[in-house]
């Protein structure tokens, strides 16, 4: 037993796996290399192997790590444990009751548990471990979940609610692959408390690799830029940008917004859409008259190619025809670190659009998510605003930017409220915008061009971003450059272009309203966005605790 409770690094969680190594490849030699590469924790973990080898794998383990100065732990077997004298043990659920393991071990060993409830986070907490790890998020090669709940990062985020302020650290474990780490980083955020994850427990990703040092060392450096990001970013969704670059002052907002127009028409960003078969014709012409260039594909073995290349992503489901594109894409974009725009449409009014809209958010983050009254009040689980099919009906929210803030900070994604008035937030700052035209309400499809030019513009902010290079920014963010600023700012081109658009005296009607709504997207100049824009900056009315 040691004297005194070491510290442990949970930033990259070793869990062995013998039964997953490469064909040929050595377990001690793939360790050493895992260990080079920057394994900050080793879990030995046995499940066939009889005790006297399990022995004598988990001292040699221990005989490694030690140079290294990596603290082992045990799964499960206190025995083992005892006879080389580890750091300390991980049991799941099923395995020694906790309160049993501390009377064991003692006060000093470290002591882990598997959880995938608040509830069993909370227990955990009571009985004193050390440690929980949370999962299954995904599902995995490596063990048998399919009787489990996939928690997702949303569901971990639940779990690290539970646990703040407790002391009681949490890595995640299950189905985690560099693909999906930066998303499960930032979307795992607890939504109340801020509280994130310590590390992240692997097995197959280094142990199944020819490579072990290289895996390790790219996974490491996604954790520590996540875990550097949130030790000294300044506002607590500081997901989307650092503050020296993102203007909350109305002009500085404004003069953005004249930015962003700009870099669309001289940079044509590819704008790829998967969208609805009512609107498709409509937002690619809306996406042209803005300067960009879109991509209408919805086949999943289209999206990888195009997803390097394009400049953001739009999914909106509002005929849902190709869910699996919707899936590859979204993940796509997210490796690729591009913003993606979510369009939930009519999300409340059927259970399949209500699973399908889970399916998707649990496989990949938003960058943004826009909807009508009622999408937004699905989304948040609020019963203020009625869905009558693709509509919203009712007077709306009685505190609209309350309602975007708190989403925007569940969500952790910018967050656009439409209507007469719109509402964008990113958790901290809410923006008013009160442009736009009544006309808009009569021609079908006006909703999906928002979200269209929403993510024209969001490609821009990105483009921005890169051109205003800022090293720290970079490495900390999922996806880089003020998406604040170019959600807003495609809610203010189409609005405004419809204002314009409305006064015409060749205007009639919708039929007429709809081509010169194009047009005016088409002429419409920063100068006179800047003249007739109608915002107001709601100031956060928080500081970096739950309201
Ligand atoms: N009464 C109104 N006055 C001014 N602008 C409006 C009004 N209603 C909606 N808008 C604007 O119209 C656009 C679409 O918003 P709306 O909330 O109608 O979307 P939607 O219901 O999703 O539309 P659709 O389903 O037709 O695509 C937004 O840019 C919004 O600002
Ligand atoms: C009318 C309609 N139905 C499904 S999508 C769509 C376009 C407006 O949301």
């Amino acid at each position: 037993m040691s004297s005194s409770k070491p510290k442990i690094d949970y930033s990259l969680y070793l869990v062995t796996g013998r039964e997953l190594l490469p064909p040929g490849k050595d377990y001690y030699e793939s360790l050493e290399e895992s260990l080079q590469g920057g394994v900050t924790l080793v879990q030995v973990r046995e499940k066939l192997t009889d005790t006297g080898e399990f022995i004598d794998v988990a001292r040699r383990t221990k005989e490694i790590c030690d140079r290294y100065k990596v603290p082992v732990l045990i799964n499960d077997r206190i025995d083992v444990h005892l006879a080389i004298g580890s750091a300390g043990i991980h049991i799941g659920q099923s395995d020694c009751p906790l309160p049993l393991a501390r009377q064991l071990l003692g006060p000093n060993a470290i002591i882990g548990v598997s959880v995938s409830s608040p509830a069993d986070a909370k227990r955990a907490v009571a009985q004193g471990a050390d440690y929980v790890g949370i999962g299954p998020v995904w599902p995995t090669g490596s063990k048998d979940v399919s009787k489990k709940v996939l928690l997702s990062p949303e569901g971990v985020g639940a779990v690290l609610d539970a646990l703040a302020g407790t002391g009681v650290e949490a890595v995640a474990i299950g189905g985690i692959h560099p693909p999906n780490l930066q998303y499960l980083l930032h979307a795992s955020i607890a939504p109340n408390s801020r509280n994130h994850l310590a590390g992240i427990a692997i097995i197959s990703d280094i142990v199944g690799s020819r490579i072990p040092k290289e895996a390790s060392e790219g996974l490491r450096k996604v954790v520590d830029s996540f875990k550097r990001s949130r030790e000294t970013l300044d506002h607590p969704q500081a997901i989307f940008c650092a503050k020296a670059q993102s203007p909350r002052d109305t002009e500085g907002i404004l003069a953005r917004v004249g930015d962003l127009m700009r870099i669309v028409r001289n940079n044509t960003p590819l704008i790829h859409q998967i969208t609805n078969n009512v609107v498709i014709n409509d937002s690619a012409n809306a996406t042209l008259a803005v300067g960009a260039s879109p991509i209408m594909a919805t086949n999943a073995r289209d999206v990888k190619d195009l997803s390097p290349a394009i400049g953001a992503l739009l999914v909106n489901f509002g005929t849902i025809t190709d869910k699996e594109g919707m899936m590859v894409a979204g993940r796509e974009a997210n490796v690729n670190r591009k913003p993606v725009v979510f369009d939930p449409v009519a999300v409340g009014a059927t259970s399949y659009r209500r699973e399908t809209s889970k399916e998707l958010l649990a496989h990949w983050q938003p960058t943004v998510i826009k909807g009508n009254a009622a999408e937004i009040g699905a989304l948040a689980q609020s019963a203020e605003v009625a869905t009558r099919g693709v509509d919203s009906v009712g007077s709306g929210f009685s505190d609209p930017a309350k309602v975007v803030r708190d989403l925007a900070r569940r969500r952790a994604a910018i967050i656009v409220l439409t209507g007469e008035h719109d509402y964008i937030s990113d958790g901290e700052t809410v923006i008013k915008a009160s442009n736009g035209h009544k006309l808009l309400g009569v021609i079908t499809g006006s909703g999906c061009m928002t979200g269209t030019l929403v993510t024209t513009f969001c490609a821009a902010a990105r483009l921005y971003h890169l051109a205003n290079h800022d090293p720290f920014e970079e490495e900390s963010q999922l996806v880089q450059g003020d998406m604040l600023m170019g959600a807003l700012a495609g809610v203010l081109v189409i609005t405004i272009a419809a204002e314009v658009a409305a006064a015409r005296s060749d205007v009639k009607g919708p039929g007429t309203f709809r081509a010169a709504l194009i047009d005016e997207l088409y002429n419409l100049t920063p100068d006179v966005l800047v003249e007739r824009a109608k915002i107001e900056v709601i100031s956060p009315a928080w500081k970096g605790g739950a309201d």
